[in-house]
């Protein structure tokens, strides 16, 4: 942890805060209810610009949730209530009605690789275009440069037009990150992206995420402790909805505070 940092406990939650970095999400007192069913309680805490924030727990204790309570996917679930605040870049998410907006700023890749059963390059060309954007030079450089953002571009540039379906489940992932790139976003939300691959595709996708954070804010839920201590910068410990421990990466590593957090990490439960 940086010198400067200082710690503040506040509802359960543990802040980091950071001086020298920008704030690019910050979540204060957020609870979640499914129906009459609380699955997040009074989380609180900041997730920073151009880092890896991975939330770790096991299984159920509300990861998913809270990550997609950052782009208001809850919000197409019945009976979903939320109280608590969720600021993006100083804009309260929940009061700004243009979630379509939103969730072009805050792109998603989910656990299963959901390409459409279409060409590579529509796929990629999808979202662009469903934004109005007709121009096949303007469409082609999007393409290209979204998956060469995803570190795919060599593998797939002479079959662009093949069908997405055809390739690797490691390739395929790698588009639908080439997918959120294309939308401009700043921030990635990754639910346990790498859970279906094989260990090479998942060094992949991991070395890509390590790449993509100078240009992205990414936060991904993950129950590989490897892979949280490999590529995260900071991470939150989730445990029955709450957030028990959230400091950097090393320190949640090497001397967690909780002793709940040590015996998680340790393999004692989850
Ligand atoms: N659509 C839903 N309706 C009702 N309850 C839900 C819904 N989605 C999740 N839950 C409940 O909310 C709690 C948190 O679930 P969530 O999927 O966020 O946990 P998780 O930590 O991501 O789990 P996993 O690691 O198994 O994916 C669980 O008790 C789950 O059963």
């Amino acid at each position: 942890m940086s010198a400067k940092a200082i710690k503040v406990r506040m509802n359960n939650s543990t802040l980091l805060e950071q001086p020298n970095k920008e704030v690019k999400i910050s979540v204060r007192n957020l609870d979640l209810f499914y129906g009459e069913k609380q699955a997040l309680y009074s989380i609180s805490l900041d997730i920073h610009e151009n880092e890896v924030t991975a939330l770790i727990g096991p299984s159920g204790c509300g990861k998913s949730t809270f990550l997609r309570t950052l782009n208001r996917m809850n919000d197409l679930i019945d009976g979903v209530k939320i109280n608590g605040k969720i600021m993006i870049d100083q804009e309260d998410i929940y009061k700004t009605t243009d979630v379509i907006k939103l969730r072009t700023k805050v792109g998603m890749v989910f656990q299963k690789a959901n390409l459409f059963p279409m060409s590579i390059y529509d796929n990629v060309a999808y979202g662009p275009r469903m934004q109005g954007i007709k121009n096949k030079k303007k469409l082609n450089e999007i393409v290209e440069n979204s998956l060469r953002g995803a570190a795919i571009w060599d593998e797939v540039k002479d079959r662009l037009k093949a069908s997405a379906l055809g390739l690797s489940g490691g390739q395929q992932q790698r588009i639908c990150i080439a997918r959120a790139i294309a939308m401009k976003p700043d921030i990635i939300l990754m639910d346990e992206p790498t859970s279906a691959l094989d260990p090479i595709s998942t060094l992949k996708v991991e070395e890509l995420i390590e790449n993509m954070k100078k240009d992205y804010t990414i936060v991904i839920v993950t129950h590989n402790m490897q892979q949280a201590a490999r590529i995260s910068d900071k991470t939150a410990f989730f445990l029955s909805g709450e957030v028990i421990e959230y400091d950097e990466t090393s320190k949640i590593f090497s001397m967690p505070s909780d002793q709940r957090t040590e015996d998680y990490i340790t393999g004692r439960f989850g």
